[in-house]
């Protein structure tokens, strides 16, 4: 049985970022003609998920996504060869119709807590400094995406945890705490 990639860019090691950095662009895979996305900050929140709705490329498990401000995201080349992937999500992914790569993910739904915020890819950049993926997101969804068999499955939570990406089968604490106290504000279980 072979080895379970987690992700090219993680599979020898976790390199991180750099505190300073300010952002850069998103290439799409085409040859030629290529999508452009700008990023006008450092993204946040990074992490390797392996849900089956983030893009991932060949051969790897996990997708490596991050959050930043929608903002600070626009389309500089070719947004005519972006089309939504699903617009019933939650996340509308932003794919090219050449290649396949998501560009970004949006949330229109103003109600959610991470409104206002774009998931990308930092692979798809030519620059360096991005910040690191920090945690693994939806690891039992691999095996629902086909990425790796079930008895696979403690391999891949132990090589995660060596790498210092701690497996989660939902988002991080964080994140989960975000969703749960804005639905607690909107219900009216959580006051103020
Ligand atoms: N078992 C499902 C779970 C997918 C899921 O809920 N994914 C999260 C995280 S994506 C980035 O971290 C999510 O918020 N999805 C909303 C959306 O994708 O629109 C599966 O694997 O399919
Ligand atoms: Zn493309
Ligand atoms: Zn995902």
């Amino acid at each position: 049985m072979n080895a379970v990639s987690i992700h090219p860019s993680v599979d020898n090691g976790v390199r991180k970022g750099d505190a300073g950095f300010k952002g850069g662009t998103l290439q799409c895979l085409c040859a030629t003609d290529k999508v452009e996305v700008k990023v006008d900050a450092q993204v946040a929140h990074s992490h390797v998920c392996g849900c089956t709705k983030c893009w991932k490329p060949k051969g790897a498990a996990f997708a490596v996504i991050a959050v930043v401000p929608r903002d600070k995201v626009s389309v500089t080349a070719h947004e005519e060869k972006l089309g939504i992937v699903d617009d019933t999500a939650t996340i509308q992914r932003h794919a090219c119709k050449g290649c396949g790569v998501h560009m970004y993910g949006r949330i229109e739904n103003k109600d959610h807590a991470f409104h206002g915020l774009d998931f990308v890819h930092t692979e798809l950049s030519p620059q360096s400094g991005w910040e690191e993926p920090r945690f693994a997101a939806f690891v039992s969804s691999i095996i629902e995406g086909g990425g790796a068999r079930p008895e696979q499955m403690d391999g891949v939570r132990a090589r995660l945890n060596e790498l210092g990406l701690t497996p989660y089968d939902s988002l991080n604490p964080p994140l989960m705490d975000a969703i749960s106290t804005h639905l607690a504000k909107r219900s009216g279980v959580l006051k103020d």
